[in-house]
């Protein structure tokens, strides 16, 4: 089939050109531009749809393609394959050298108002590391105000560009009061990435939270108590290092709620950890019996079986080293070894029978929290500190490698209920915005909920 030039381009062109291709082809190619239109169409109608900050994230994200293979050769983030294939080495003389194969980490972009998210498959040498070391070049070349990487799933690393910096937009929440719908997951805020950060509390038996003071400690409890307290399921106790009564302090509102409360008195304390421990060996004695279950969590929390939170806050208050020879200091000193020792089988030995301690300091030495508690606490949070050593005594040894993380880094007030915590499922840390929850929330829904208040010694006795 051969297609003959007219001299001029007549009437008869078009068709004389249609009739030149085999119908095939031009079926596929209208189908082609058919496909292409209605991306543009769809790519078009979506950036219109988008709010203003979306659009502008929209455009960064068709910059950060386009010049990627540029950026990631001038920054090194390519692997160079110097060493050529057995067929290369077949096609080409022996005389010729092949050319070194770069290979550009294929990326992959998500926007939304905060700014892009960048999902990069790795190549050979090319991978975390590397790219933690360019996260600030990365940053400066896409005019974001930060980059952070992590991993995602093996081979794949997601890189967070925020413009918008979302730890930094203060939220506030008003809970309802409804009873949530799931006891295992709390609802913590959203994190750098500005996805939900959800917390896995099924199976935690303890959890520590650092901090320095006004940093949103408290306001995070808060949040938790609200989300909480409206659930039947969930019986809390409180001991408070910062007061010596219930009527004073961040938890007189909730009093109500409270099935037992100790203030700084290292006596009462200690009192409050055996009544929960002894429930705590009664509640493993029974359990089999009772719920035909060696784990409380196979069930979930029942009104009958309730999770009981036990919150220590100003922890190191009740485990402090004292130090004397005199009979009052030797007492203490006594009763604060004895109070770490119950504490430290509450969480150790507090998962199945349905225990959850939350341990709250602002105490910045890794002698804060006894190491033998901190070691079993398997969730740890926190927020803002004043030095690493201090971020080290709360998230591990772990924080110190990563660097962009470290919440000593976070001083300025805009980092004011922001906590670090580590990833769940993957390596390192994940930095979260908690909203901030008033205690007036707390107090009414605590007030409302003060019938659902019972002392599950009573409940396992019944
Ligand atoms: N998540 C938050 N978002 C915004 N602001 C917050 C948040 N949490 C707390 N704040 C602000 O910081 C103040 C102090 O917070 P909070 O009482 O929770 O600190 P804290 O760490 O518990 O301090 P302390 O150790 O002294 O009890 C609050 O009154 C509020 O103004």
């Amino acid at each position: 089939m051969s297609l003959t030039p007219s001299p001029t381009l007549g009437a008869d062109f078009l068709p004389a050109l249609i009739r030149a291709f085999p119908a095939p082809l031009l079926y596929g190619l209208a189908a082609l531009l058919l496909v292409m239109f209605a991306r543009g169409l769809f790519v078009a109608g979506r950036y219109i749809a988008s709010d203003r900050d979306t659009r502008t994230s929209r455009r960064q994200a068709f910059w950060i393609r386009r010049r990627w293979a540029r950026l990631s050769k001038a920054l090194g983030l390519v692997t160079v394959d110097r060493h050529p294939t057995l067929g290369q080495t077949v096609v080409i003389d022996g005389q010729r050298r092949r050319e070194p194969a770069i290979h550009v980490p294929k990326i992959a972009t998500k926007c939304d108002r905060y700014g892009v998210r960048i999902t990069v498959r790795t190549t050979p040498g090319v991978g975390l590391a590397e790219f933690q070391r360019h996260a600030e070049h990365l940053a400066e070349a896409w005019n974001c105000t930060r980059v952070s990487v992590a991993v995602d799933r093996p081979g794949y690393l997601v890189l967070r560009a925020v413009r918008t910096e979302p730890l930094a937009a203060k939220r506030t929440t008003a809970p309802d009061g409804s009873a949530p719908a799931d006891l295992s997951v709390w609802d913590l805020g959203l994190d750098e990435y500005a996805v939900p950060a959800v917390l896995r509390m099924a199976e935690v038996p303890g959890m520590l939270v650092g901090g320095l003071p006004g940093k949103g400690k408290s306001s995070l409890i808060n949040g938790l108590l609200s989300q909480l307290a409206p659930s039947g399921a969930v019986q809390f106790a409180v001991a408070d290092g910062k007061v010596y009564k219930a009527e004073e302090g961040d938890y007189a509102d909730v009093a109500e709620r409270l099935f037992a409360f100790a203030g700084a008195n290292l006596e009462e304390a200690n009192t409050l950890f055996k009544r929960l421990v002894q429930l705590r060996r009664d509640r493993a004695e029974q359990i089999r019996r009772t719920l035909g279950v060696t784990n409380m969590w196979h069930l979930g929390p029942t009104p009958k079986w309730p999770l009981v939170v036990l919150v220590v806050d100003e922890a190191h208050t009740f485990f402090r080293d004292f130090r004397g020879s005199d009979p009052e200091t030797k007492r203490l000193a006594a009763l604060a070894q004895e109070n770490a020792r119950l504490v430290e089988e509450l969480v150790k030995m507090g998962r199945a029978p349905g225990f959850l301690v939350i341990l709250i300091t602002q105490k910045p030495t890794g002698d804060a929290i006894p190491t033998a508690i901190r070691d079993v606490c398997p969730v740890a949070l926190s927020f803002a500190q004043r030095s690493t050593e201090a971020a080290v005594a709360t998230l591990g040894d772990n924080i110190r490698k990563w660097k962009d993380m470290d919440p000593s880094t976070m001083q300025h007030p805009d980092f004011v209920g922001v906590a670090v915590m580590a990833r769940e499922g993957h390596e390192g840390f994940i930095r979260v915005r908690t909203p901030y929850v008033a205690p007036a929330y707390v107090a009414r829904i605590a007030k409302a909920t003060a019938h659902l208040t019972t002392d599950p010694a009573h409940l396992l006795a019944a």
